[in-house]
């Protein structure tokens, strides 16, 4: 060996060499390992920076599309997502790709970030209002139509011209659908450059069964809906929207032949596109006739609604996004007063012992009464009468008892009585008083037909509040379903409230359940305006109304305002039925026509029912010539029906009622009605209905009584038999005119001396004539998933 050019001695070198190689050769597996393993870490950091950017600007699903489906332009569309103002100020180049982008796939546009509830966002006291009304026409009666209705509206909220000053409203807009860029506006809102603006859309919409504009814009409606890359509802930010349908009654007389049918879809597919925000019902009109009545009526409400906006920033009741999301039709469909149910009712447990059915305290336990009274809960000291059964004849209370005493309220706000019956949809007026809104006047708002009373009696459902000024009864009928949540007993011994404080509780309370249905599908304009104003009231929602000590005061009040009354009593109430003053109409339950059957269904709490109910009877023969009397049979298969055609003609021999109405059970729910064993076997087929009907009809005539089938509602097992007094010139009347019934009042007094005649209605529609089935024929008939049914 030499030594190198440093003199190091070359042992040295090559033990330092060899020591190297020895170690690189010890170690060399973890070296290269842990090496790769660095590299690979810095390479992942290194890609993961680098696709973060792409990663923010597309969503993964739209990172899975082809090539030839991305966007033209993926720089303006990142700019645009991420909220880029600058990109979204319409440049030519930009409007230009735009429009070619209708061919292609559609550009995503807009700020991504949606705003739940437009102007409820923070900030929202300098937002400003626009309202868009974008109409289509082909023979050019719309665009002057909607100019005009624009101006309208424009000075009923304060946005024409000079602005009102402090308003919100910018003037509002009108645009032609077939001018209009539709990603425009019917992707996301548009942005508006100068103002924070949030917009609210109104449309009229002609429709043509030929082709048109609206069917390219009904296309992209449904295009924008179901394209994946965009949110299903991206017109979610808009405050609200509505629809008013043009069309011509002559060519398409019902909705079911296409009358206004592009203005429903427009409704629909906004509807699904806004997340549900529609403000206001679907208006429509025939210019030729009814057209400009029915658009001043959509103006009327819109105008309501605009305002509420401008005030609250929320669109009110009942409208998703409005704060409130519950909607009537989401709501348990529970049938209703007039539907006579078996259904177990569902008692909270707490109930029980505590008023419930589980604890009827009897009404002679005065004792007792006071005992409780002098226990928790919402109490208050009156001097009212205390616990005077005045449902039992010539009975009166001991001395000793008739003290004043701390009186309890019959339904108190914390007690299980008043959840259960709220989670029912019952608002609770007062302390004893009740309102709902019945399935058929939701079914009447959305043109899905009416209660039997319109086809019997020319009630609008959509116009008929029910209600109650007692919540307690008496009975417990077997078909009930809400016995349980009511409270029972035989006399009063609650808190009486006023009768204007019901009044107008109950009126309140009606008005803001109808207000809910604004934004439910398939709610008409036309109806929901005129269901502002209630003109029937169904005294029978549950309980006893004339156990009310003041019922004939309330009737009073409703009476002034020219809303009729359907009373429903169990006859279990001589003395007040004595006493009572003029209804319109005059009901009493007839549940069995025997002393034992009528034990076995109505289960009451008075021991001397039979005679009290005999009595009612008498009280309504001596009075069938002021009163509409009528007998209301509720069939009960297997209880009240077989063999009993000829008891219940014995007991129309002792009243003489001026109608009948017979109507099988319905059945709700899923089990038995508790105790008594009620099944859907119990419900008779409506043909069974009829076939009672024509045996009692045969019976009545055998005991030489005047009585015929007048007509019938197939829809709810219904049938009216009617005495003779109601058919003239071979025709039934069976309608009311109800006009003539308020005048007969102003005129004779509450109690004054006219009879049933004189307010006797026009002829019974042939279609609600026996025979027919009842529909009422301007109404589509639905099944429980809302498809139309075919008349038969
Ligand atoms: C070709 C044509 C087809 C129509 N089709 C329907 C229809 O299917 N349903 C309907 O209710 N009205 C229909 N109409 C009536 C129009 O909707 C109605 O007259 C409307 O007021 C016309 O508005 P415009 O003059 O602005 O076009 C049709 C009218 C035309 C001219
Ligand atoms: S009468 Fe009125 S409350 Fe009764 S079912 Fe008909 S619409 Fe409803």
């Amino acid at each position: 060996m030499f030594p190198n050019s440093r003199g190091v001695s070359p042992s040295l070198t090559e033990e330092i060499a060899h020591y190297v190689l020895e170690l690189w050769h010890e170690h060399r597996i973890p070296i290269i390992l842990s090496t790769l393993f660095v590299l690979g870490l810095l390479r992942i950091y290194l890609h993961s920076t680098q696709e973060k950017e792409g990663l923010q600007t597309f969503s993964e699903s739209y990172e899975k599309l082809p090539q030839q489906d991305r966007p033209i332009d993926n720089q303006k569309v990142k700019a645009t997502v991420q909220g880029d103002d600058s990109e979204t100020s319409e440049s030519p180049k930009v409007a230009d790709e735009k429009k070619g982008a209708r061919q292609g796939p559609r550009r995503i546009k807009g700020d991504v970030t949606k705003k739940g509830h437009g102007s409820t966002d923070s900030g929202s006291e300098t937002r400003k209002i626009q309202v868009l009304m974008f109409y289509s026409s082909l023979t050019a009666t719309t665009p002057n139509i909607t100019k005009q209705f624009v101006e309208e509206l424009a000075a009923s909220i304060g946005a024409s011209g000079g602005q009102k000053p402090g308003t919100k409203f910018l003037p509002p807009q009108v645009l032609d659908i077939s001018e209009i860029d539709f990603d425009e506006y019917f992707i996301t809102p548009p942005k508006s450059e100068a103002e924070p603006t949030d917009y609210f859309y109104l449309f009229a919409i002609p429709s043509y069964n030929i082709d048109s504009i609206n069917d390219t814009f009904l296309e992209h409606l449904q295009e924008t809906h179901h394209d994946f890359r965009i949110d299903t509802s991206p017109l979610a930010p808009i405050l609200g929207y509505s629809v008013f349908g043009f069309g011509d009654r002559e060519g398409w007389p019902t909705e079911e032949e296409g009358y206004c049918f592009q203005a429903k879809e427009v409704d629909k597919w906004m509807a699904k596109l806004s997340g549900r925000k529609r403000a206001y019902p679907l208006g429509m009109g025939d210019w030729k006739r009814d057209g400009k009545e029915r658009l001043l009526e959509w103006r009327t409400g819109l105008t309501d609604v605009l305002k509420q906006l401008e005030k609250t920033g929320a669109l009110g009741d009942g409208v998703p996004g409005s704060g409130d999301p519950l909607e009537s039709d989401d709501e348990e469909e529970v049938e209703d007063d007039e539907e006579v149910l078996i259904e177990e009712a569902s008692v909270p447990k707490a109930t029980k012992g505590k008023g419930g059915s589980g604890s009827l305290e009897d009404v002679e336990d005065i004792g007792r009464i006071m005992e409780l009274s002098r226990t928790d809960g919402p109490e208050k000291k009156t001097t009212a009468p205390l616990a005077i059964d005045f449902t039992t004849e010539g009975k009166s209370i001991p001395k000793k008892k008739a003290v004043t005493v701390t009186v309890k309220e019959m339904v108190p706000k914390s007690s299980p009585t008043y959840a259960a019956l709220t989670k029912q949809g019952y608002s609770i007026v007062g302390s004893h008083s009740g309102v709902k809104i019945c399935r058929w006047t939701k079914s009447a708002l959305r043109g899905r037909g009416s209660c039997y009373k319109f086809s019997f009696y020319g009630i609008n459902s959509h116009q008929c509040m029910e209600s109650t000024p007692s919540l307690s009864c008496s009975n417990k009928c077997v078909f009930c379903w809400r016995h349980g949540t009511n409270p029972v007993g035989t006399t009063w011994r609650w808190v009486v409230d006023p009768p204007q404080l019901i009044f107008d509780g109950v009126k309140e309370n009606h008005y803001k359940k109808i207000k809910m249905m604004r934004g439910v599908p398939g709610v008409r304009a036309e109806r929901f305006a005129e269901a502002m104003r209630i003109r029937h009231c169904a005294l029978s929602l549950v309980g006893e109304p004339i156990f009310y000590p003041h019922i004939n005061e309330f009737l009073g009040m409703l009476h002034s305002e020219r809303i009729s009354s359907f009373l429903v009593c169990n006859a279990q109430h001589p003395d007040q039925l004595a006493a009572l003053n003029h209804v319109t109409q005059l009901y009493v339950s007839i549940d069995a026509s025997n002393r034992e059957s009528l034990r076995r269904i109505d289960r009451p709490l008075h021991r001397d029912f039979w005679e009290r109910f005999q009595r009612c009877l008498d009280i309504l023969r001596e009075r069938r010539f002021r009163q509409r009397t009528v007998f209301r049979l509720t069939l009960v298969k297997g209880f009240n029906v077989e063999d009993e055609a000829e008891g219940y003609a014995d007991l129309v021999e002792k009243g003489l009622p001026c109608f009948v109405e017979v109507k099988g059970v319905t059945y709700c729910g899923t089990s038995t009605a508790g105790s008594a064993g009620l099944t859907m076997a119990n419900v008779p087929f409506y043909q069974e209905v009829c076939d009672f009907v024509v045996a009692l009809e045969a019976a009545l005539r055998r005991r030489g009584l005047a009585y015929g089938i007048a007509a019938e509602h197939a829809h709810s097992c219904c049938i009216l038999l009617a005495s003779e007094r109601f058919r003239v010139d071979g025709k039934w009347h069976t309608l009311i005119d109800y006009d003539r019934f308020f005048d007969l009042l102003e005129e004779k007094g509450p109690d004054g001396d006219f009879t049933p005649e004189d307010y006797m209605g026009p002829p019974t529609p042939e279609w609600a004539t026996w025979g027919n089935g009842g529909f009422d024929p301007r109404d589509q008939r639905v099944d429980k998933k809302g498809r139309p049914i075919e008349a038969a």
